[in-house]
């Protein structure tokens, strides 16, 4: 058992007791060790006092090895960044490779206070390995894209079977699979159709990129003669899975109306977005319908970090920037994009401080200069703070301590990505300006 006294929380004032007990949270009180007449000798205690407590943030949208592809091909529009940087170093990615930029994203992601993302790549082993080793939470996909090629595709559904299979047969209470078809712009009739069934019968969501670029849509229409969610939607796409559909940048009202009665849930990913110059997603336009808004970072190729706390803070803004009208997304709402909402996507118990609920829990030490005085803290988390979190607890195990990781040696993972990426660019023919 894990007791952590004498925290704040946002919902309530004065001071607050967590009991942890396994990987659920058991009470949230008042005196916890004296009501709940717990033996000392069982309990480790964690002081809260000058902490608050909040949930595990959720990033619904990245690709996590992308750690190591940082900084490497900035201030490009998608389709270059993808046919001429980003597509090539992944051909020479392997599973160790992908390991070591997963292990260096988990420790990135839990310093900045994410408990959870929903990813979507390849060499899914090196993704799970490192996954285990940091303790964080992941749903993961394989990210298929068979370019409209029948032999490609064989092989990308044979690799999702084999992953979804596996990842089931773990019955790890922190992997959970989905289904990863790339994009309408990559994938075939054919592999848009397995993806649908797989996940059916599964029961797992689908996770897609979705109307990030005008350049995509044009391609798709002048295929299939339809807007991409319109195509979808024709070939039932929608039908009896969850779908998470990331960016949907660029959306007519006929689309915004499908993802509203297909209930799509949007992993908006600002970002990613603005660096690539690729718009900037309708969200209050969705709000409005009562669509359900998730926040991502994307990879780190295109953002270039891992910190869910930025995309709070700009999600809330630009939106405001764009419609002239501060009132538009607060930072509230912003704030459960992250959180509440990453949840309820991702049909995990996470999100909110609740009984009951799965253990992922952060601790933001409030004695911080951004983050005095300390009374309008929830405005504070949301366009004040660095991300810079204080203690991690995920699935009831402390996976960060005064700011440093407790099961992984962070320094051996910062030089094992350093030794990657130089023997990366080395194999790839990549234009570098330094
Ligand atoms: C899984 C594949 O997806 C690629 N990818 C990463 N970011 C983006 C993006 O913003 N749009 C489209 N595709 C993206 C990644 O490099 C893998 O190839
Ligand atoms: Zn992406």
């Amino acid at each position: 058992m894990i007791l952590i006294r004498d925290v704040r929380l946002l919902e309530s004032n004065g001071n607050w007791d967590i009991l942890v007990e396994g990987n659920r949270i058991k009470r949230i009180g008042r005196n916890l060790l004296e009501k709940e007449s717990i033996d000392k000798r069982d309990v480790e205690i964690i002081d809260g006092k000058n902490m608050a407590a909040i949930p595990g943030l959720v990033n619904t949208h990245t690709h996590i090895p992308m750690t190591i592809f940082r900084g490497v091909a900035d201030d490009i529009p998608l389709m270059e960044w993808l046919n001429n940087y980003i597509w090539k170093m992944e051909s020479k990615l392997n599973e160790e490779l992908v390991y070591i930029g997963t292990l260096l994203g988990t420790v990135e992601m839990i310093k900045s206070g994410t408990t959870t993302f929903n990813d979507m790549y390849f060499h899914l082993d090196g993704i799970i390995k490192g996954v285990l080793e940091s303790g964080i939470r992941a749903v993961l996909s394989y990210g298929m894209i068979d370019l409209f090629d029948e032999e490609k595709r064989e092989k990308e559904i044979k690799n999702c079977e084999k992953i979804v299979k596996k990842i089931i047969k773990m019955d790890n209470p922190r992997i959970k699979p989905a289904i990863g078809p790339h994009a309408p712009y990559t994938c075939s009739k054919e592999l848009l159709t397995f993806s649908h069934e797989i996940a059916r019968e599964y029961n797992i969501p689908v996770h897609i990129h979705m109307n990030e670029t005008l350049n995509e849509i044009k391609i798709v229409k002048e295929k299939t003669g339809m807007r991409p969610f319109e195509y979808l939607n024709s070939i039932e796409f929608f039908e009896g899975v969850k779908v998470i559909a990331a960016h949907c940048v660029h959306l007519s009202d006929r689309e915004i109306d499908i993802i509203e009665k297909k209930s799509v849930v949007v992993s908006h990913n600002p970002i990613s977005n603005l660096k690539l110059g690729s718009g900037i997603a309708p969200i209050p336009k969705l709000l409005e319908k009562n669509i359900l808004i998730t926040l991502g970072t994307d990879g780190c190729g295109s953002n270039n970090n891992l910190n869910i706390f930025e995309e709070i803070k700009i999600s809330s803004l630009i939106h405001k920037g764009i419609s002239l009208d501060p009132t538009s997304i607060p930072g509230e709402v912003s704030f459960k994009f992250a959180t509440l909402n990453g949840g309820k996507a991702l049909n995990l118990e996470v999100g909110v401080l609740k009984e009951g609920y799965l253990a992922d829990i952060v601790l933001v030490d409030l004695r911080k200069p951004y983050l005095i005085p300390v009374e309008n803290l929830k405005s504070h988390l949301v366009y004040a703070f660095n991300g810079v979190v204080d203690t991690v607890l995920i699935d009831g195990n402390v996976v960060l301590r005064d700011g440093k990781m407790t099961n992984i040696d962070e320094y051996k993972i910062y030089e094992m990505a350093e030794k990657a990426y130089s023997k990366l660019v080395e194999d790839v023919d990549i234009k570098r300006d330094n």
